[in-house]
């Protein structure tokens, strides 16, 4: 009989341990979420000497967003859909798994992969809520299921959960996402012990027929124009990543998201700040009450999600000791808010914007006129993949500087004025899987170019201390240590050590294949280790990779002198680009909208690169590109999350689809 690893694990733990790092207990480390480590079992000094330790296969062949949580030396860590794996953090013998069984048909119904960013522990339970939805409470010593609930009110909407439950003040908290296809966002509260529903806090209004639910909808309601029937379109600003908790102030924080659909002028044609879209708001935990919020992006229109992960700090600005939280929102602008309050104390610009050119006193965004095309085309930066994303941003106070990765993906977005409800339309992008956006994506060629960069910022100057060019985007989350070190994976499948004074870089190594998920550090029997789960994929790396490997998802582990072998990477299968199948040229044309409807968020642009975790299909095999309509109308790969597509497809339309696949790759053939 195994003893409860988590049995011990509860909110004065986490306190304590704040003080220790000897745990990483919770998805961000501590309650202010900082990825700051106190350990010092590594150092610049040392860090060169680090091996090895163990490595462990996940079993998962999509995108692994897991920060490692590891308490009593039992590893906790989910993988592609939300399976969660318990591992001997000594020896990295799984101890056991559970898998939530998700039916793969849910796939299609979440934007950005099936992926999963962790567990939370209490008391001798592990928290995983799964891509359909659902939250568990398990025995953190065998995985056996203690309860189960649903947490999604209305299953007819294309909600889906990737985010790591928090427990705040004795209660499990959890979002979900869905703005990209229509929902209304909410969070819940369930007692960690018995599972029973405490809370429910919605970010933005419902059908005003209806009363609103509490003050904090009542005054939303009066930011939306119902002229936009946006409750039908379910307005979005789901909470699908980051949340934190102060203890002291019994107030907890989180992040809210985009609009649905993106284009405010359909959503709520008279304009409007369509509260609470785009903010952080700060609730009572014990209640879900709301006390407070600030709108980074008002009446978001570019999928300006206020999701990514925000850090609890305490400051010195301008000689006076403040409460912050620090955000760093897809938007382009790191923010400094008075965590007490919600007052705004400073924004500035991390990377280029066009949509605004800064924040004035009051905390409002300056907007470009030209940002919110009524007819037209306008080219966001940063885009809809964020000048950064959910990857984990960490705040090191010895040196004062947050550490994030920023990146530029381009995108254009043309408005869409006959957009309409799950209307299934060619060249409306994913609209086959029931994406609402209320804009065409790249009908426009963008003129901006991709990059990818570690930046260390000052918070309290708001400038940028030092940066890393990392060559293309997606890189992963950060970790920083009183060892002065900065810990971060990269889309080239590497895992670094950075100086965090001035980022020079101090120790590498290959992990086989592209790195999204933060690292976590923790010390057992007086040693330090770092572990790393590797598995490329989201929303970007679905549809890109970086490097020619395919390792599976797969954790590692480091330590001073370890000397375990490395895992054999596996390569990915080169293939040619395909050929040799007939097709209509006139086709292409009609096919290139359908691709774009049914295919392109997760298969790509043919031809334009091998592809990622999804096979891009300028590269298939000729016997499956002749196959094709046969393939996608019956299923054929449903058990990995493809949808059957009949009903939504015919024959003919296959054709052209197959013809616009082939036209496109003929076109990048190199000759
Ligand atoms: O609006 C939403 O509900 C929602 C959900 C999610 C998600 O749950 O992963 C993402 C996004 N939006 C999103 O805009 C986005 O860029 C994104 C990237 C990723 C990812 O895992 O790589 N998820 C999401
Ligand atoms: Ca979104």
């Amino acid at each position: 009989q195994r003893q409860n690893p988590a049995a011990g694990i509860d909110q004065q733990h986490i306190i304590a341990n704040a003080a220790t790092g000897r745990d990483w207990p919770s998805y961000g480390l501590n309650f202010s979420e900082n990825r700051f480590s106190p350990l010092r079992g590594l150092t610049t000094d040392n860090v060169s000497k680090l091996g090895l330790a163990w490595s462990t296969d996940l079993g998962s062949k999509r995108g692994v967003q897991a920060t490692p949580v590891v308490v009593g030396g039992v590893m906790y860590v989910t993988a592609s859909w939300s399976v969660v794996h318990a591992i001997d953090a000594r020896s990295g013998r799984t101890l056991w798994t559970f898998d939530p069984q998700v039916p793969r048909a849910h796939g299609e119904k979440g934007c950005c992969d099936v992926v999963n960013r962790g567990v939370a522990v209490h008391r001798g339970k592990v928290y995983v809520a799964s891509y359909d939805g659902r939250l568990f409470a398990l025995d953190a010593a065998t995985g056996a299921k203690l309860w189960e609930k649903d947490t999604i009110l209305d299953r007819a909407r294309p909600y889906t959960i990737t985010g790591a439950p928090r427990v705040f003040a004795g209660k499990v908290v959890i979002g979900n996402g869905g703005a990209e296809y229509g929902v209304r966002g909410y969070l819940t509260a369930y007692d960690a012990e018995s599972g029973e529903q405490k809370w429910r806090w919605f970010s933005v209004p419902g059908d005003p027929a209806k009363p609103p639910e509490d003050e904090s909808m009542a005054r939303a309601m009066k930011t939306w124009d119902p002229a936009g029937r946006w409750w039908e379109a379910g307005g979005g600003g789901t909470m699908w990543d980051t949340m934190s908790y102060d203890p002291e102030l019994n107030l907890m924080y989180v992040g809210t998201g985009n609009g649905s659909p993106w284009n405010r002028n359909l959503r709520s044609p008279s304009g409007g700040d369509n509260l609470y879209l785009g903010s952080i708001v700060a609730l009572n935990p014990e209640t879900g009450q709301y006390v407070w919020h600030y709108q980074e992006t008002p009446g978001d229109n570019w999928d300006y999600t206020s999701t990514q992960p925000m850090i609890l700090a305490d400051l010195t600005i301008e000689g006076k000791p403040r409460k912050v939280v620090m955000h760093a929102p897809k938007n382009g602008f790191f923010f400094v808010i008075d965590r007490t309050n919600g007052q705004f104390i400073s924004a500035r610009p991390f990377t280029e914007t066009t949509w605004a050119s800064g924040y004035d006193s009051e905390g409002r965004p300056m907007e470009n006129p030209a940002a919110r095309p009524v007819n037209g085309t306008f080219e966001a930066i940063p885009t809809a993949y964020g000048a950064r994303n959910w990857h984990p941003v960490s705040f090191n106070p010895q040196t004062g500087l947050a550490y994030m990765p920023v990146h530029g993906v381009p995108l254009s977005l043309t408005s869409d004025p006959a957009w309409r409800m799950n209307a299934n339309v060619p060249g409306g992008f994913q609209s086959a899987s029931g994406w609402n956006l209320g804009f065409l994506l790249n009908a426009e060629q963008p003129k901006a170019k991709p990059f990818g960069r570690l930046v260390a910022w000052d918070p309290v100057r708001q400038q940028e201390a030092w940066s890393r060019d990392l060559g293309g985007p997606w890189n992963g989350g950060t970790l920083t240590t009183a060892g002065n070190l900065v810990f971060q994976g990269t889309a080239d499948g590497r895992f670094l050590a950075y100086d965090a004074r001035d980022g020079k870089p101090l120790w590498e190594v290959p992990v086989g294949s592209g790195v999204v998920a933060a690292p976590s550090t923790w010390e057992l029997d007086g040693q330090q280790y770092v572990s790393v789960a590797v598995g490329w994929g989201g929303v970007y790396g679905i549809v890109q990779r970086a490097t020619d490997r395919v390792s599976p998802g797969r954790v590692y582990t480091f330590r001073l002198g370890g000397t375990a072998a490395m895992p054999a990477a596996v390569r990915a299968e080169a293939r040619p680009l395909i050929g040799g199948v007939a097709y209509r040229k006139e086709d292409v044309e009609a096919g290139t909208g359908l691709y774009v409807a049914n295919c392109a968020g997760c298969h790509g642009t043919p031809g334009v690169n091998s592809g990622g975790n999804v096979p891009n299909l300028g590269y298939t095999t000729r016997e499956t590109m002749e196959a094709l309509p046969k393939l996608v109308l019956d299923g054929a790969f449903a058990e990995q999350g493809m949808p059957r597509f009949d009903g939504r497809l015919d024959e003919a339309k296959l054709l052209q689809i197959r013809a616009f696949i082939l036209g496109t790759v003929d076109s990048v053939r190199p000759r």
